[in-house]
């Protein structure tokens, strides 16, 4: 069998699997599973394939057939510029998360500034990590109710480069934390826990549930970390939450009722309001 052969093969049960992204996904897999590169995988679409690298091609495609994403097969992903390790404790980054990093370099006067950094339910550590990768003079706390998270996410640290320069502990939420921050972001869990059942597979059966459920109304962990924003913050200091469908104005509602202002909610590249920021006063 030839790679085009190979490739048209996987597309089709991907497919039939009902696979939103067919042909992504068939090329990530088997430029992982022949070692491909990008290029290659155009170029050498006649090159014959032995038939034992053809089968553990294939038997990534079976699983991702079975809806495990294609970040838990290749055992990585990529977010903003860095790579992230993924295990069992930790939730898939999405391109989605990538609007509280924006939104808070697009508030920061002073990039080189030594800021100090909090970021709740760090999961991979993705938002810190890609922080004080724009950030060379921050420093940051990760907090994980996780202890594999915890891990995993140290363990990103040194994969990207930045462990002297970020902290990972394990904790609920801002319980035991007296110092003070420039800037607390967070992705809390906020799948209404009735909604989960009706969730992807891929999602419902990878991510950890301790990542999806925000409780009743899926607003839980924001009114928790509202309530400590005010002391966990210098005067001055910036909030930014990552936010589901439909709750921008709640979550903006509940960071005012702290006393914070100049409230903005920033949308994803698909045009859904998903980061709430807000400042406390000087
Ligand atoms: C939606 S995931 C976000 C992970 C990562 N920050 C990201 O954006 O991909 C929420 C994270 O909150 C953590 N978490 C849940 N409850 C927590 C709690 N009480 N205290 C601290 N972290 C918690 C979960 O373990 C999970 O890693």
């Amino acid at each position: 069998m030839n790679l085009r052969t190979l490739r048209a093969q996987a597309e089709a049960r991907l497919r039939e699997a009902g696979v939103d992204t067919p042909e992504l996904d068939a090329r990530y897999l088997l430029e992982h599973a022949l070692t491909l590169t990008r290029t290659d995988f155009v170029t050498k679409a006649e090159q014959t394939i032995p038939d034992d690298d053809a089968a553990r091609a294939l038997a990534l495609v079976e699983r991702r057939a079975a809806r495990e994403p294609v970040g838990r097969i290749l055992g990585h992903r990529e977010f903003w510029t860095i790579d992230l390790a993924l295990n069992p404790d930790t939730l898939e980054p999405r391109p989605d998360t990538e609007t509280v990093v924006e939104a808070v370099l697009a508030a920061i006067p002073d990039r080189k500034a030594p800021l100090r950094l909090i970021d709740f339910g760090t999961g991979t550590g993705c938002i810190l990590l890609a922080l004080l990768s724009e950030l060379p003079n921050a420093t940051g706390l990760g907090v994980d109710l996780s202890p594999l998270a915890v891990e995993g996410a140290a363990g990103n640290a040194e994969r990207n480069g930045l462990a002297d320069r970020a902290r990972f502990q394990t904790g609920d939420w801002a319980k035991g934390i007296g110092d003070r921050f420039d800037i607390v972001v967070s992705n809390p869990p906020y799948i209404p826990s009735a909604d989960i059942a009706t969730l992807e597979p891929e999602v419902r059966q990878h991510d950890p549930l301790r990542a999806l459920d925000g409780g009743p109304d899926g607003l839980e962990p924001y009114r928790i970390l509202a309530a400590d924003l005010s002391r966990l913050l210098v005067p001055g200091g910036l909030a930014a939450f990552e936010v589901g469908q439909g709750q921008a104005e709640d979550v903006a509602a509940l960071v005012e009722a702290q006393g914070l202002g100049e409230t903005a909610i920033l949308c994803d590249l698909g045009g859904v309001k998903r980061c709430v920021r807000a400042r406390k006063a000087q």
